[in-house]
C-alpha cells in the first residue's frame, strides 16, 4: 500500500501568522501523498467576541447554538481554510479547502441532548465516511485541506472537533493507504510536566495514559487529543504520533522528536 500523511494543526499555532507560515512551508514540503485537517478554535472565539456571540466549551467540545454554527462556518470554512489554501498554493502545494460537507465525505449526527444540549455539534460516525473520492484527488496531484466541520445529510452544517475530524480520516483511510497521522501542536509532544518542555514522555500506551491520568498530568486539549489519537491506533492506523508543529520535517523523516502511541 502507497503512505498517507494525515496531519492535524492546532488552533494555537494557527493563531500565530509566523507560526502558521513556518509549519505550511514544512507542510508543503512534504514529498507523497498528503491531507492537512486545521483546527481554529482560538480565532473563532476571538472572532465571537468582536460579534458578541460568547464560547462556551463543555469537555472540550464548544456548545454550538445557532449563531455559533454560522459563526465557525464562517471562521472554519471561510477565513482560515481560505488563507491556508492560498498560502499552500503560493508554497507550490496544489491544495484544495474542503468541508466534511464536500463530497459528502464526513456525515455525522448531530450530539443527541443528554445532561448537556451542545447544540449544532457532530458525532462522525466512522464506518460512514466516503473517504473515495480523497483518492481521486490525491491520485490527481491535490492536496485536500480539512476545516472541522461536517453536515447531518438534512442541510445542516455540524460543528466537529479537529482532532477527531483527523482521527475518523485517518481510519477510514487506512483500508487504501497506510497512514502515518501527526498531531502537530505547540508542545513538543505529551508532556510529564506541561510547564517543561523536555518531558517529553517518548512512548505512551493505555497503561502509562492510565497513570498519568491518576497522577493528574493531563488536562484541557491534551485529553481529547489522546483519546483520539488511541481511537485511530485501535483502528488500524499504522503511526500515530503527537509532536511539536515546528518538529514536522524530522517526525515525517523518521527521526522522531514527539510522543509515540502503541497499543
Ligand atoms: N501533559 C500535557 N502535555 C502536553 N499538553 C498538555 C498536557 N496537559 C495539558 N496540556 C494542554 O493541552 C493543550 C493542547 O490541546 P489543544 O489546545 O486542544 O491543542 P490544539 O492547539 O492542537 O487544538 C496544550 O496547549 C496544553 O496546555
Ligand atoms: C465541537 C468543537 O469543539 N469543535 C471545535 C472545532 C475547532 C477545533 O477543534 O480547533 P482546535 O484544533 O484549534 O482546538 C471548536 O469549535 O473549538
Amino acid at each position: 500500500m502507497q503512505e498517507l500523511f494525515v496531519i492535524k494543526i492546532g488552533g494555537n499555532v494557527i493563531d500565530s501568522e509566523a507560526g502558521l507560515q513556518s509549519f505550511l512551508k514544512d507542510f508543503a514540503a512534504i514529498e507523497g501523498n498528503k491531507i492537512l485537517i486545521h483546527g481554529g478554535g482560538k480565532i473563532a472565539t476571538k472572532m465571537g467576541e468582536q460579534l458578541g456571540i460568547e464560547s462556551k466549551y463543555i469537555n472540550g467540545r464548544r456548545v454550538t447554538d445557532d449563531a455559533t454554527i454560522d459563526l465557525v462556518t464562517m471562521v472554519y470554512g471561510g477565513l482560515v481554510n481560505k488563507k491556508i489554501v492560498a498560502q499552500l498554493q503560493s508554497l507550490g502545494c496544489n491544495a484544495i479547502g474542503l468541508t466534511g460537507a464536500d463530497g459528502n465525505i464526513i456525515p455525522a449526527t448531530k450530539r443527541p441532548v443528554k445532561e448537556v444540549d451542545f447544540g449544532w455539534v457532530g458525532d462522525v460516525e466512522s464506518s460512514k465516511l466516503k473517504v473515495e473520492s480523497l483518492k481521486l484527488l490525491l491520485d490527481s496531484g491535490l492536496v485536500p485541506a480539512f476545516a472541522p466541520l461536517t453536515h447531518d445529510g438534512q442541510g445542516h452544517i455540524l460543528n466537529t472537533n479537529a482532532d477527531t475530524v483527523a482521527s475518523s480520516l485517518a481510519v477510514a483511510l487506512s483500508y487504501m493507504y497506510d497512514v502515518r497521522l501527526i498531531y502537530c501542536f505547540e508542545k513538543k509532544g505529551v508532556l510529564e510536566n506541561v510547564d517543561d518542555d523536555e518531558s517529553v514522555i517518548k512512548i505512551i500506551n493505555k497503561k502509562t495514559y492510565q497513570q498519568l491520568l491518576s497522577e493528574q498530568k493531563l488536562f484541557a486539549g491534551i485529553l481529547p487529543k489522546i483519546d483520539n489519537a488511541f481511537a485511530a491506533i485501535d483502528a488500524g492506523v499504522k503511526e500515530v504520533l503527537v509532536g511539536d508543529a515546528n518538529d514536522l520535517i524530522q517526525n515525517t523523516t523518521g527521526k522522531t522528536s514527539g510522543t509515540l502511541f502503541i497499543n
